[in-house]
């Protein structure tokens, strides 16, 4: 509307005994909350969150997920890449615009605190008089997420460890911060069923209205199928952009993605449904049941059980629907942003499994990804050489590797070194899937991009073919995302404008994964960031800089 507003939000994170699944646990709350409080702005306002951190021996970094930071690369929150970690007791002000419409998202972006319960929503609306090129009466966010007993610490630990220890499938999965674990067997002290911390979330609706549900995803590790019984959703969003509407009964999640999905309450309204969530592409089947929240028709009672079983998932994998889910988002008539016809760059970019002196790694190109101490946005704009690796990392794999089979030599390096962008040109990334060191599997990947949305250009099964696959790209109305799955054995092709000046991580969003290396940093345009708060100093060689 006219003249943009200002939205400032106060937090205070720290650790909180929760029970989100009923199970008590130290949780990472802002403001007393997990999830935490939902940004609410309109398309060009400046948000300011004033964060506390009150963790008294933890530092903490927030990511504002989705939104691109242009002119504020400081305000990423990426700690290792645009900050150094705020420290215990100091107050950090995050600082940036919100410059396009949609469904976003924060939360913590140090170490594997993400997983710890610090994450939230952020919704941004149109300008005054402008209208989204679909109907709603009612907008309503649901995150959905993964959950673990055990601390982010204890995981940490032992997937550094050797032997090395797998974080394995989550205990539980939450619907907005709610989930139900089997307390039958523990004391009520540490799991009580009747807490009402793990009611499960419930979403009143009016019978004939139509709402739109903002459901995104921010697990650990899991794959998700969001599904509400007996009712279709209409996906109209994906990632802040709109898409080609199509309908479907389950919708796939995978980490870091949003939706918007219309659903209209058009069932018999004498009675309540369920609405679920349950893994796929992991074998969870013996260790995570589905999470249970309630459609709750309007006067029924909030508390009064569907009286049919829940809808199980479809099955966990089953593939070919979550290719097809992926190949039919595309961008909607009127709000096509046409990609450059063609790329500068292409940058071939091989996903595995590895091992390094017996440790468990995932690494790109055989190159597993460690972040440095000295945050690369400042080592790069005040030239401090030594902060990071200075060999770029490659942009090819062996053409020979077989990524149908354990990789024979599953040997990679270890690197920080980060890849230089030109300003304003045009780069192509396609993320390669391989065989994992288990046999005969190969997982999903959900990449984020920071500092950018990416055109989607395609997707495809087995080994990308740089003469052929290019040929079936997608240039009339590509959808752009800022998170996209690559499939088992397939491979996933982007393109985006190297042109907000930066450094941008790029990254599985598998949180144990970008732990164990699954990631790199983008740099474009160093020269053109302007003087850097000294605020985002105080580690490594940034030092020098807030010493008197
Ligand atoms: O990184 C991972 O390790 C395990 C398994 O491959 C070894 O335990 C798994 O499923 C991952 O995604």
């Amino acid at each position: 509307g006219e003249g943009a507003r200002v939205r400032v939000y106060k937090w205070e994170v720290k650790y909180e005994y929760k029970s989100p699944d009923c199970y008590k646990k130290l949780a990472i709350t802002i403001n007393g909350r997990t999830p935490g409080p939902t940004i609410v702005a309109q398309q060009g306002d400046t948000v300011v969150v004033e964060l506390t951190n009150s963790l008294l021996t933890e530092n903490v970094a927030i990511h504002w997920h989705g939104i691109r930071q242009i002119g504020t690369p400081w305000s990423d929150g990426t700690e290792g890449v645009t900050q150094c970690p705020i420290l215990p007791g100091d107050t950090f002000v995050y600082r940036f615009v919100v410059d396009r419409p949609g469904s976003y998202l924060y939360h913590a972006h140090y170490g594997m605190q993400r997983e710890a319960g610090l994450y939230g929503a952020i919704r941004v609306s149109l300008p005054d008089g402008e209208r989204e090129p679909y109907h709603y009466d009612y907008d309503r966010t649901i995150i959905l997420n993964d959950w673990y007993h055990k601390s982010a610490y204890e995981q940490a630990t032992g997937l550094s460890s050797k032997p090395f220890v797998w974080v394995g499938e989550p205990q539980s999965l939450l619907i907005h911060g709610r989930g139900r674990f089997n307390c039958s067997t523990m004391d009520a002290a540490t799991c009580n069923a009747t807490n009402p911390e793990c009611a499960p979330y419930t979403l009143t609706v009016v019978p004939g209205k139509t709402y739109r549900l903002r459901v995104s995803s921010l697990t650990a590790l899991s794959a998700l199928s969001f599904q509400i019984e007996g009712h279709n959703m209409t996906v109209v969003e994906a990632d802040g952009h709109n898409v080609v509407p199509f309908v479907v009964k389950n919708l796939f999640l995978y980490s870091g993605e949003t939706y918007s999905v219309l659903v209209t309450a058009d069932q018999d309204p004498s009675r309540n449904y369920w609405a679920t969530s349950s893994i796929v592409g992991r074998n969870a089947t013996f260790t995570t049941p589905p999470a249970l929240s309630v459609i709750n028709y309007y006067p029924n009672h909030l508390r009064r059980a569907p009286p049919t079983r829940p809808p199980a998932g479809p099955v966990w994998n089953d593939v070919a629907p979550r290719l097809s889910q992926s190949l039919a988002i595309k961008a909607r008539e009127g709000y096509i942003h046409a990609p450059p016809a063609a790329s500068d760059r292409v940058i071939v970019l091989l996903n595995t499994q590895n091992r390094i002196d017996g440790y468990m790694k995932w690494a790109v190109n055989n190159v597993s990804f460690t972040l440095p101490h000295t945050p690369y946005l400042i080592a790069l704009k005040h030239r401090l050489l030594g902060a990071f690796d200075q060999t770029p990392p490659p942009e090819n794999f062996d053409p020979a590797h077989d990524i149908y089979s354990v990789a024979k030599n599953p040997n990679a390096t270890t690197s920080n070194g980060l890849y230089r962008l030109e300003f304003n040109s045009t780069v192509d990334i396609i993320l390669q899937n391989a065989n994992s060191l288990t046999p005969n599997n190969s997982e999903t990947h959900p990449w984020h991009l920071h500092g950018h949305d990416f055109w989607v250009l395609g997707y495809g099964e087995g080994k990308f073919d740089i003469e052929k696959d290019p040929k079936s790209y997608n240039l009339v109305n590509p959808i752009m995302k800022n998170t996209v799955p690559v499939h088992p054995y397939g491979w996933t092709a982007l393109r985006f404008r190297a042109d907000n000046p930066g450094a941008w991580a790029f990254h599985c969003h598998i949180e144990a994964h970008f732990y164990m290396g699954m990631g790199l940093v983008f740099e474009e345009g160093i020269d053109r960031v302007g003087k850097l708060p000294s605020s985002i100093m105080g580690c490594g060689k940034t030092r020098q800089f807030t010493s008197p």
